[in-house]
């Protein structure tokens, strides 16, 4: 088996028992075999060495909301409300996409997020064959759904359902692995009331979790009060959403009451502070929600309303953004911030037996960034020089599953100028079609 060596790292291990460590890591095929502070005894033999001078390891990031696809369309649409944003410019757009769309803004978004330190993403979309394609070729860790808008004759919502069983059914566990499966129905103002039963009584008969966008925008729960008499999370709730695992992106609007419910259900949240803020749709009480114990991850949603899919970005803005509105400094502290992209985020997906952490029998996803640059020194506390001050484009190698998929900033099994090229064919016809 492949054995890898690092010497003379620092490792951020997310690990609250050791957090920071400089030492030596050997990796035996995709599982680390040892983290330690001494030089292993006896030396791994015939394992590829690296050397750590000058870089910082950690676990790669977990992204727990988005939709590759449509990098397509960043910057196409700025500056507009998520209602706006989606009924007039999103939609439209989308309804002309192809596959070779869907594979080239796929591939476009995965480059991106492989290049910026994420290692594993949430990605809720249709043609989903595509995107599991991509994710088999490129070497990352994807959570794969094909989101369902119920907005449509029945024969249509049933074909999409089916559509969207049987993508579970090819693809869950495949790429090694890789690739785990969810059902989801886009959101509660798409979905009427029996489509959302029936999609989840197929995520019980599948035994897959369940995946939704929920109480992203303050109109979303007035209309949800006035069309069903109760908001977003009673109104799952009475669906039996939360009998299966489940991930909300965005829960922006919650009250108390509701926080308490999904507690007690177990849901977990993916918060998506940039998309949330450019669609000025609100800020999401995390504070609040961590107090609760939710399990609170981080998602970019899609470059088209965020605009990049640099995860340090909503890591930094996360450990900001609540101490600005709360007025409390101690609101998310840098190590909750970056433990909400590795070990949470883990958790969001149900992996954190295996994702998320640098420890001994811990799956090999990591990252390495260059901390020889100016804005690491002086070399202090890694871990609020990661949040505050670190960003994506520090990322200079990439392992998953033991195997290097980013060298020096390349995308090691993808071919990054076709991706651009392709991507930006792909806009042009859209943009004139
Ligand atoms: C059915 S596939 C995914 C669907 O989601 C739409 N989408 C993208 N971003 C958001 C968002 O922030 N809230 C709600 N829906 C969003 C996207 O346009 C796709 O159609
Ligand atoms: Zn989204």
């Amino acid at each position: 088996m492949k054995r890898l060596w690092i010497e003379n790292g620092i490792f951020v291990t997310m690990d609250d028992n050791r957090p920071v460590l400089k030492g030596h890591m050997v990796v035996e095929g995709d599982t680390i075999l040892y983290l330690s502070e001494e030089a292993p005894d006896p030396l791994p033999e015939g394992a590829e060495r690296i050397n750590g001078q000058g870089l910082v390891f950690m676990p790669g990031l977990v992204n727990t909301h988005g939709h590759a696809a449509m990098s397509l369309l960043r910057g196409y649409s700025d500056d507009q409300s998520l209602q706006v944003w989606l009924e007039q410019k999103m939609w439209p757009m989308e309804a002309k996409f192809t596959d070779d769309d869907a594979r080239w803004g796929t591939s476009l978004a995965v480059a991106e997020m492989l290049k910026s330190g994420t290692t594993s993403f949430v990605d809720m979309y249709d043609r989903m064959h595509i995107v599991a394609e991509v994710v088999e070729q490129s070497g990352i860790r994807g959570v794969l759904t094909r989101g369902v808008i119920g907005l449509c004759p029945p024969d249509v919502q049933t074909s999409k359902l089916n559509e969207a069983k049987q993508f579970v059914r090819d693809w869950n566990g495949q790429a090694e692995g890789r690739i785990t499966a969810m059902l989801s129905p886009h959101a509660p103002y798409t979905c009427p009331p029996d489509y959302i039963a029936r999609i989840v009584e197929a995520a019980h008969e599948l035994d897959v979790p369940l995946h939704t966008h929920m109480s992203e925008s303050a109109a979303e729960v007035a209309q949800n009060v006035k069309d069903y008499g109760c908001r977003p999370v009673e109104h799952l709730d009475k669906l039996g959403f939360f009998t299966r695992p489940s991930l909300l992106a965005h829960a922006v609007h919650l009250n108390d009451e509701e926080i308490a419910l999904l507690a007690e259900r177990g849901a977990a949240v993916s918060h998506n502070p940039v998309s949330n803020l450019k669609l000025a749709s609100g800020i999401a009480r995390v504070p609040d929600l961590l107090k609760a114990g939710i399990t609170v991850s981080l998602g970019t949603d899609s470059a088209a309303s965020n605009n990049n899919l640099d995860l340090f970005d909503e890591v930094r803005l996360s450990a900001l953004i609540h101490k600005g509105i709360s007025g409390d400094p101690t609101a998310i502290p840098a190590w909750e911030a970056l433990k909400m992209a590795t070990t949470y985020g883990a958790k969001a997906i149900w992996q954190e037996k295996r994702l998320g952490m640098l420890k001994e029998g811990m799956k090999a996803d990591f990252i390495a960034l260059n901390v020889e640059q100016p804005h690491f020194y002086p070399q202090t506390d890694m871990v609020s020089h990661l949040v505050y001050s670190g960003s994506g484009r520090d990322v200079l190698h990439v392992w998953i599953d033991g195997k290097q998929v980013v060298k020096n900033g390349e995308c090691l099994l993808l071919d990054e100028a076709r991706i651009r090229h392709e991507a930006q064919q792909c806009f042009e016809r859209l943009l004139s079609s």
